[in-house]
């Protein structure tokens, strides 16, 4: 009687520990599911795409971003899936409107492959026209409307969701590139981005500064350590993930690399007694033939032009960088120059300080030169480069450098002396050593404004920070630990208490 009673008391513990542990066996798979679904909800991937239309004034490239829905607010998550390079020269030489399909289609048509067939048409398309295109436009504005309607027309017959083709000003280019280089470098955000592990709170202008330098224009933007003297035109304020910046902005026109050399040459030309004009910037023994429409045809060289010159000059190298460098420095004197929107000195750039990201063709002439490393570390070592190289007869280089694009490799004596030049005149002499040529940036996606503009108009930037996740990680670890140990736990009782009932029943 004694032993019944006994044996159903142990049976009742036995099954309703049983009981209890399976609840708190299940209690906790259900803790764990829920803080893992809670901190990692919506980790399924829904990509995104975007195409931006960069058309310069040299040519017209199509670049199309990538990108996770879900995780659009970490830093560097764009990614540039496809360069593609548009038939042709930049959209401002465009006369036959009836052949912009045949300029645009191949890389439209690049974009239906590569983007999958049910995003098209979520797919947003965007052109922005920079210098070429303003340029165009104090001679001609009719044509600049024919042109984008024309483009714009085009881009609709595809099944993509445009947005619209127009000329992009100037503060926009040069905030633009800002925003790309920061993004693509995790400047703009503390957390998630190997490069910003070591950011010090407070540390609000560890930004880098931006270098565009185009074909025909080139910008300067960066956060100024004091911008009470900077006038506030050239001021630029954002909000982005919480912060608030003031950038520093200017677009200086005719000072591309094109229009630089045209309008030097010019310039040169102008006091010419032949058709010979000799030309310090290209190598010893090098040769070619220029129209004289194309030499003053444009706004920047249109002031030299020389009535009495026939319909072509003949150009010689002579490949000596200091008369090269002589001659380019005049540019940046006040007097060669026709409006407001090309004197150089008329805009007061603020001290410069911190580092700075370089690209466009900063980057294409530097990385050729090979001054990009960073034991380039003065203007000195590009200084004496430039000499050595500028005085090599074109016929060495042209064979030592025998699979380089000859129109490049020909104006890489122009384009170092003019790089150095530009650098000194923006106040970078005493501070070489803060800048980084760049080009694509930790794989993401080149440096440019494109990529800025997108984001922008996309509302992928925030002004304020996204919410914080529930839990912080080490409370998340910590949760997880717990509720797994509790599990193994409850496991290992309840085998144990299984086993001695099974035992006891025995
Ligand atoms: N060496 C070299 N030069 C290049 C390359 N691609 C473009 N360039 C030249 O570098 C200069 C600047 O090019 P971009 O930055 O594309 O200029 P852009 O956008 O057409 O001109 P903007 O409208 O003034 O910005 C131009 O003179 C181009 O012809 C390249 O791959 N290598
Ligand atoms: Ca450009």
């Amino acid at each position: 009687m004694e032993e019944s009673r006994d044996s159903r008391v142990k049976r009742f513990l036995t099954s309703n520990g049983m009981v209890i542990l399976g609840f708190i066996f299940i209690l906790c798979l259900i803790a764990l599911l829920a803080v893992g679904l809670v901190q990692n909800k919506a980790q399924s991937e829904n990509f995104k795409y975007g195409i931006v239309f960069d058309a310069g004034s040299s040519h017209t490239t199509m670049y199309i971003y990538k990108w996770s829905a879900e995780k659009v607010n970490d830093t560097g998550l764009v990614y540039e899936i496809e360069a593609c390079k548009v038939k042709g020269r930049g959209i401002a030489s465009y006369r036959n409107l009836q052949e912009i399909p045949v300029y645009m289609s191949q890389c439209m048509g690049r974009a239906k492959d590569v983007i999958p067939r049910f995003k098209h048409q979520e797919t947003p398309v965007y052109l922005g026209a920079t210098a070429g295109m303003r340029l165009l436009r104090f001679d001609n504005k009719e044509l600049v409307e024919k042109i984008l309607s024309s483009v714009s027309s085009l881009f609709k017959s595809y099944p993509f969701n445009f947005q619209g083709a127009r000329i992009i000003s100037d503060a926009e280019e040069g905030s633009y590139g800002w925003i790309t280089i920061n993004y693509l470098l995790g400047r703009l955000k503390e957390k998630h981005s190997p490069k910003s592990l070591f950011w010090r709170k407070n540390e609000s202008q560890s930004t880098y500064g931006a270098l565009d330098l185009g074909g025909a224009s080139t910008q300067i933007t960066f956060v100024p350590v004091n911008e009470t003297h900077t006038s506030s035109e050239m001021l630029k304020h954002f909000r982005l993930y919480g912060r608030n910046y003031t950038v520093f902005t200017h677009s200086y026109l005719c000072f591309g690399k094109d229009q630089a050399l045209l309008w030097k040459m010019a310039r040169n030309a102008t006091q010419l007694q032949s058709d010979l004009l000799l030309e310090p910037c290209f190598h010893p023994g090098y040769t070619t033939t220029m129209a004289t429409r194309k030499l003053y045809g444009s706004y920047c060289s249109r002031k030299f032009n020389n009535l009495d010159q026939g319909d072509t000059i003949r150009i010689q190298g002579t490949g000596n960088f200091l008369e090269c460098q002589r001659s380019i420095l005049e540019l940046f004197n006040a007097s060669f120059c026709n409006t407001y929107d090309c004197v150089f000195d008329s805009v007061h750039v603020p001290p410069i300080w911190g580092k700075f990201g370089a690209f466009s063709a900063y980057y294409y002439t530097m990385s050729f030169l090979n001054l990009t490393s960073e034991d380039v570390s003065s203007e000195e070592m590009v200084t004496r480069k430039m000499e050595e190289f500028c005085s090599t007869p074109w016929a060495v280089v042209n064979t030592t450098f025998a699979d380089v694009n000859k129109k490049y490799l020909s104006e890489y004596c122009f384009s170092g002396t003019y790089v150095l030049t530009l650098l000194q005149k923006l106040g970078f002499t005493e501070y070489w050593n803060q800048i980084e040529f760049l080009n694509k940036i930790n794989g993401y996606a080149e440096a440019g404004w494109s990529l800025g503009y997108m984001l922008n108009l996309t509302n992928m930037i925030p002004a304020e920070l996204p919410p914080p996740k529930p839990f912080s990680r080490p409370t998340y670890i910590t949760l997880m630990v717990f509720f797994s140990l509790l599990l193994a736990v409850v496991f290992i009782l309840g085998s144990v208490i299984f086993q001695k009932s099974s035992h006891f029943w025995k």
